[in-house]
């Protein structure tokens, strides 16, 4: 029997999706390349991500959500920062009918202070256990300190604290190589990052932009208004950060643009 969110994403929107995404196995080969990065979201016509701070804004309609539990089925990770996972419970798998527990992606969060208050009652946890999903990896600072308790229950359900350097912002962030090499060295080839605010705009800021292989955006037809998660990134000197090879293309009432940043 289907679960209850089960989605199916109609087959013949997957053709104009494959040119922006990791192809299998194609740098499983090669030790020294960095998985492939996929930068997907959903934004507001005023490009905000959620109503504020903390609060879970769906955006998405039916035909983009199913989109993006495709997308979370063609890549080994998917990265959100502490704010996110803190802020929505996330569930971090593909709730597409059928998707077997080898298709669904390996959740990654950001969280150089260890903040994250996961329960053995999080959603992440909970579908893990119930082989619905993957236990996440949590990539906290070196040097920070994690309770066995929490590190226990984190195995138990098949993921781990992974500890990564923290950088040069005064230990706020990690730097964008460093989580790159850190997952490839965990056997993640192809890694989607879903948010939220901090994360995508310092990823398309100087430092990060670099490392984007694709972009997918779901835009849905609302304003948010102020006081929301905006993705604006730092401005880069002397230059405009543009996307090249576009489409756009409609589903139902929002529309999805695809594109790779222009170097
Ligand atoms: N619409 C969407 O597609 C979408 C997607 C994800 C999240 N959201 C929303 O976004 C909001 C959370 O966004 P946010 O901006 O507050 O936080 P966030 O989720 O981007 O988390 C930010 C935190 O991640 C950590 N981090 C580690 N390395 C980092 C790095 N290199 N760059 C940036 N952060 C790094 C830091 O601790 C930082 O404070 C929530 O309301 C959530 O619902 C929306
Ligand atoms: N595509 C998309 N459309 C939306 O309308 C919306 N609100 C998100 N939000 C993404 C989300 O905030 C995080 O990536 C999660 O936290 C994942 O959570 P789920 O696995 O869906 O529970 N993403």
């Amino acid at each position: 029997m289907s679960r209850p969110d089960s989605l199916t994403f109609p087959p013949h929107l997957i053709p104009p999706l494959s040119p922006y995404l990791p192809r299998p196995d194609s740098r499983r080969e090669d030790p020294s390349s960095l998985p492939f990065l996929t930068l997907t979201y959903a934004a507001s016509l005023d490009s905000m991500l959620s109503l504020a701070p903390g609060v879970r804004t769906a955006l998405s309609g039916p035909l983009t959500k199913s989109m993006t539990h495709h997308l979370r089925t063609r890549h080994s990770a998917i990265l959100i920062g502490v704010n996110t996972a803190l802020a929505d419970d996330p569930a971090l798998n593909s709730r597409l009918v059928g998707a077997p527990l080898s298709s669904q992606p390996r959740p990654v969060i950001l969280d150089p202070e260890a903040r994250w208050d996961f329960t053995s009652q999080s959603k992440v946890i909970q579908l893990a256990e119930r082989g619905e999903g993957k236990a996440p990896f949590v990539v906290a600072g070196e040097g920070v300190e994690v309770s066995d308790e929490r590190r226990s229950l984190l195995e138990r359900a098949g993921g781990k604290f992974l500890a990564l350097r923290r950088g040069k912002d005064g230990g706020k962030r990690f730097d964008w190589g460093d989580v790159l090499r850190l997952l490839k060295s965990e056997g993640l080839d192809s890694v989607m990052v879903e948010g939220g605010g901090e994360v995508i705009n310092s990823l398309l800021g100087k430092e990060g932009n670099r490392y984007v292989d694709s972009v997918i955006v779901t835009i849905a037809p609302t304003w948010l208004g102020k006081g929301g998660v905006v993705v604006s990134p730092e401005r880069s000197e002397g230059a405009q950060l543009r996307l090249r090879d576009v489409v756009w293309q409609g589903y139902g009432e929002d529309v999805v643009l695809c594109g790779r940043i222009e170097r």
